[in-house]
């Protein structure tokens, strides 16, 4: 019998581990990524901070286009946490990839409803994205009900429903916002629904269990004894709890000791 979450039934997104970068070793970004997706994560989630929407400043599309060149196969997700998404979509668009033998689109275009709905520019941002043949996403704060994103919807491609006050990583799971990603999910059995923000091995399950199929970690993977352990252990969580697969067809539980060199 599935063992699937609290939401309405199985799903058949599939299970994808992110790495957020952005508490690894940034000044070695494209090595620091390449170890991630050696361990297993399935494409790199890429928080851009402006100072303003949040306190600190990471990097910018300058930096993403750089590590472009040395990934060209590799889903970014670029987390936009910055107040204008409107005026940067172009800058972005200069790291957008398809998969040279797939097709598939390579770059994700994900901002923050909080910075765009005032200022009635939500729309045009998701026409900017796509026109520039990204994919889109949309972010939500742990403040912000649904009901401001739920317009949206049916034109994304991924929620982003934010599991810590963006800003930092290392913060704690805030197991209350999984009402969203469970009233997401029954209405969008096949959408993309990401989770960001205090997930771990020790986390994932409630927010697999809830429906999410996009896991993004920062802390929980480059700041654990085992990265790879880490990864497929969060992967399998998905996998069991989400999609329903039995545990004995689950992807393997991956130790970093066990990698191909
Ligand atoms: O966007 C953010 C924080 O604002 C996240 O992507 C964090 O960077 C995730 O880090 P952990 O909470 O997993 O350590």
């Amino acid at each position: 019998m599935a063992l699937c979450g609290s939401f309405s039934g199985c799903h058949k997104c599939a299970a994808r581990i992110g790495a957020s970068v952005l508490d690894c070793d940034t000044a070695s970004l494209a090595a620091e990524a390449q170890r991630a997706l050696r361990a297993g994560v399935d494409y790199l989630h890429l928080d851009v901070m402006d100072g303003h929407f949040v306190p600190a400043i990471s990097f910018g599309p300058a930096v993403i286009a750089k590590l472009r060149s040395h990934l060209p196969k590799v889903f970014f997700d670029c987390h936009m946490m910055i107040n204008k998404p409107d005026e940067h979509v172009e800058a972005i668009a200069a790291a957008m990839a398809k998969h040279p033998d797939t097709g598939e689109v390579l770059t994700q275009y994900t901002f923050h409803i909080e910075t765009t709905e005032p200022r009635g520019k939500t729309q045009e941002v998701i026409d900017n994205a796509r026109k520039h043949g990204m994919r889109v996403g949309l972010a939500l704060s742990p403040g912000t009900p649904l009901e401001q994103v739920l317009p949206y919807l049916d034109q994304v491609d991924m929620t982003l429903v934010m599991t810590v006050v963006p800003g930092k990583g290392g913060q704690s799971f805030m197991v209350d916002q999984m009402e969203k990603v469970r009233a997401v999910r029954a209405k969008y059995p096949d959408k993309d629904i990401e989770v960001d923000g205090g997930v771990k091995v020790h986390t994932v399950d409630e927010a697999a269990k809830a429906g999410a199929n996009m896991i993004v970690s920062g802390t929980g993977v480059y700041k654990v004894e085992d990265m790879a352990l880490a990864v497929s252990t969060m992967k399998r969580s998905v996998e069991l709890y989400g999609n329903g697969i039995p545990e004995d067809q689950l992807s393997p539980l991956l130790r970093d000791k066990d990698l191909p060199p």
